[in-house]
């Protein structure tokens, strides 16, 4: 995974604007649907039962978080997840406050079933995701995205699922390969949505990745799905670092993200990538 993939993979989410279906929390839906239009992808908030699994099948990827999971919207969830499971339609798994609260804690391990392409979260919900802690503070974490790496193997064990893992230093892994990405700020902590948003984006980078919807070789190569969730992440955190420098706080950095992730291009990524 290098520069040159991750500015590859943004031209082609700009040049096809992928179709992303999100079945997401009430508090960050609009800032997500704003992020995905920045970007270049086509946001659809398609999260009811009896359309969310029609829509899983012809999107171009969905992505499910599980931070207000109302009872309609856990039917939709489970619906979108069979359907682009059964369809081939990449899927990211956000398990916003998972361990530290029951309801979401068993839709989120029962969705599993339906193999993500990706999961996203903070540390201590990847580790309660895979059974190995009980969870954070609410949404926010007490664990450090290395202590989530046993977590990501046996999420990779379980569904195959690449596993992103937020933090000063974000974490990519697929149980094999880790990729840690350093660029970014700790305004998008101050932001709500901040991690949630990075999901949306994810999918949109999957949509476009080359992975081959029948379960053949990806266009892209094995490691399709592993680099392109660390491009999504490289691509988000350097545009969140160019809004930081002339942000005066978390209300016009909100702002300043969208008009960064517009803007950002080829020279922005190879100044501002940290991949290690
Ligand atoms: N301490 C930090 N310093 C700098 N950047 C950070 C820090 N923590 C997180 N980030 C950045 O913020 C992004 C979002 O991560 P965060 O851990 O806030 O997600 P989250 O808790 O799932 O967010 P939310 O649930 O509020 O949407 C990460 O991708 C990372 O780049
Ligand atoms: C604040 C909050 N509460 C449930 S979801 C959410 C958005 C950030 O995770």
């Amino acid at each position: 995974m290098d520069v040159a993939y991750t500015s590859e993979v943004l031209a082609r989410v700009r040049a096809t604007n992928p179709l992303v279906q999100c079945l997401t929390n009430s508090v960050v839906t609009g800032f997500t649907a704003n992020v995905l239009l920045a970007l270049g992808a086509s946001p659809a908030m398609t999260d009811v039962p009896r359309e969310s699994g029609p829509f899983a099948e012809i999107a171009s990827a969905v992505l499910i978080n599980t931070g207000t999971p109302h009872a309609e919207q856990r039917n939709a969830m489970a619906e979108a997840a069979k359907a682009a499971h059964r369809a081939g339609t990449p899927w990211v798994l956000d398990p916003v406050a998972v361990g530290s609260l029951p309801v979401r804690t068993a839709l989120a391990r029962g969705l599993l079933d339906f193999r993500p392409t990706a999961v996203r979260g903070n540390p201590s919900e990847i580790i309660a995701l895979a059974e190995l802690g009980g969870g954070g503070r609410g949404t926010d974490a007490i664990d450090t995205p290395d202590d989530a790496l046993p977590a990501g193997a046996a999420l990779a064990a379980s569904c195959g699922a690449v596993t992103a893992v937020s933090g000063r230093v974000d974490l990519v892994t697929d149980g094999t390969r880790v990729i840690r990405s350093a660029s970014g700020t700790s305004l998008l902590t101050k932001i709500t949505g901040g991690g949630c948003a990075l999901g949306a984006v994810t999918a949109a980078f999957l949509a476009v990745a080359g992975a081959d919807r029948s379960g053949g070789e990806p266009a892209d190569g094995p490691g399709a799905v592993l680099n392109a969730t660390a491009a999504a992440t490289v691509v988000y955190t350097a545009a969140a670092e160019m809004a930081a420098e002339s942000a005066g706080g978390p209300g016009t950095f909100a702002g300043l993200f969208l008009d960064a992730l517009a803007a950002v291009d080829t020279a922005d990524i190879e100044r501002r990538a940290a991949l290690s």
